[in-house]
């Protein structure tokens, strides 16, 4: 035991006394033993030991990325979740503010029936439980575009709980083979929105523009079941699929009506998660997956390194592609809590509890909203499947390609050919050339009138497949 020192080592959040002994292994005053999973590696210290005296051993040393979403939402609705004043994107700054959005002294809140009613449908579409009572509280942190220094949120008792949603994604060596995935939703919580800080570098200024200021939001908070970008994409994709369909939010994500935080943590499988730390405020799916596959290599180079991993705050430089520190979150943050005096607790009730007098008008009744519920996408791609006889992964692609399922539609109404070609054609033809010339599906030069005669006349037998072809290039270049 040449070499022995005592270090400070980090397991998860806490801190612990081990031997370090010659840079091999190390040894706590609790878990001894060369089999203890504690001393095995979730420290830091361990890695480097691991790394620089011992070669890992086969498949010892695989790390496994976990990965949890914090989505933010903002409902479809005209008035603010708290106040009457409108909701409109680009509207000029400061046009939508009224007294209470300010915090002025003396105004109150008063819930907006709206607001409540979309969460209860995206909490049922996302097979959550719906509490019928619950609580709003205040949660504190200082920011000059919160003129209250507080937001209104469900941090006890949130309107939805445990839910789930599934989603699909292609697997195996080719990527060929269709996975149905679910991840976990731990709550969905209504909550206001801050106000926008727009910072003038010239005059070295901020300026606070109001009319996000309590706008409502959904915070849907997600287990940490997803592994990696690509898979936590295709998740909220899903997401925002279902919350079209419910018209509960537009979810656009360039206009900033759907935010995702991701937190990234890694680890090696069998041992407990590792720190996490969270990358704020992503607004497009492409750089949701780019932050969190940078985050997990950079969090598994950091520890291979003897590196730790601090509990912190991050955000994406899209133009660098890569994530930078923001702030500390350990320790710092203290959102002092405390239930918000101005808003009663929030119940709802269903055929069960609703009074025989009650006026429909005062109360929210979940089972009416649960009859409300339109087709989502998992029961379209179904019937997609059973009335074309089209392949389940043509059903995935006719969803995500905003346009295409109507455009396939449409096709559909107007020529004699069979479904099967005409998905050929939307899919391999179309679809492929919109892709290589970066346009969307609005923007296709062939119309779906005019894809529909050129299949009408393959499917006479009037022109072969090959003059098709030879028909669809004239005419896509004679268009563009
Ligand atoms: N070890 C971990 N690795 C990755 N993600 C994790 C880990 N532990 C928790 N998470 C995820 O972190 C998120 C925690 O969100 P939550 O809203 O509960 O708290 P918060 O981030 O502390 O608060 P705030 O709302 O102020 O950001 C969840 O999405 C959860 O799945
Ligand atoms: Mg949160
Ligand atoms: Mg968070």
């Amino acid at each position: 035991m040449a070499a022995s020192m005592l270090r400070l080592v980090r397991s998860g959040r806490r801190w612990a006394l081990a031997w370090i002994d010659g840079g091999s292994r190390e040894r706590s005053g609790t878990q001894t033993g060369p089999t203890s999973n504690w001393a095995r590696g979730q420290s830091s210290v361990a890695q480097l030991s691991l790394h620089t005296a011992q070669k890992p051993r086969k498949g010892e040393h695989k790390w496994a990325a976990v990965v949890g979403l914090e989505i933010h939402v903002q409902i479809s609705s005209n008035s603010k979740l708290f106040s009457g004043a409108q909701v409109c994107f680009a509207a000029p700054p400061n046009s939508l503010v009224s007294f209470f959005d300010a915090s002025l002294p003396g105004t109150l809140p008063v819930l907006n029936r709206r607001c409540v009613e979309a969460a209860v449908m995206t909490g049922l579409a996302l097979n959550c439980h719906i509490n019928k009572k619950s609580l709003f509280d205040r949660k504190h942190y200082f920011y000059s575009d919160l003129p209250a220094g507080y937001q209104i949120t469900q941090q006890r008792l949130p309107i939805a709980a445990n839910g789930h949603l599934t989603y699909s994604v292609y697997m195996g060596k080719k990527r060929s083979q269709m996975t149905t995935k679910t991840v976990r939703i731990k709550q969905i919580q209504l909550e206001q929105d801050s106000g926008k800080s727009l910072h003038d570098d010239l005059r070295s200024q901020t300026l606070i523009d109001l009319n996000r200021a309590g706008v409502g939001l959904l915070e849907v908070v997600l287990e940490p079941d997803l592994c990696c970008g690509e898979e936590a994409a295709i998740a909220v994709r899903e997401l925002q699929m279902i919350l079209q369909a419910l018209g509960t939010s537009q979810a656009n994500m360039a206009e900033g009506q759907l935010r995702v935080d991701a937190n990234v943590s890694v680890h090696h499988p069998g041992e407990p998660l590792g720190v996490r730390t969270e990358v704020k405020n992503l607004n497009s799916l492409r750089f949701l997956a780019k932050a969190i596959d940078y985050e997990i290599q950079r969090q598994i180079t950091e520890l291979e390194n003897g590196g730790e991993i601090l509990n912190e705050t991050r955000s994406f430089d899209y133009k660098l592609g890569c994530t930078v520190s923001m702030r500390d979150k350990e320790g710092k943050q203290d959102y002092r809590f405390m239930p918000e005096p101005n808003l009663p607790p929030l119940v709802l009730y269903d055929a069960t509890s609703l009074p025989a007098d009650a006026d429909s008008q005062q109360v929210v009744n979940i089972d009416q909203l649960r009859d409300m519920l339109p087709e989502l996408p998992s029961a379209t791609r179904e019937r997609l499947v059973q009335q074309y006889g089209i392949l389940p992964e043509h059903s995935f692609t006719l969803l995500n390609e905003v346009g295409l399922l109507e455009f396939f539609q449409s096709v559909i109404k107007e020529t004699r050919a069979e479904p099967k070609r005409v998905i050929n054609w939307v899919l391999n033809t179309l679809l492929y050339y919109l892709k290589q010339q970066n346009l969307a599906v609005s923007e296709s030069p062939v119309t779906p009138a005019a894809l529909a005669e050129l299949l009408d006349l393959l499917d006479s037998k009037a022109i072969s497949s090959s003059a098709a072809k030879q028909v669809w290039r004239y005419r896509k270049k004679s268009i563009v």
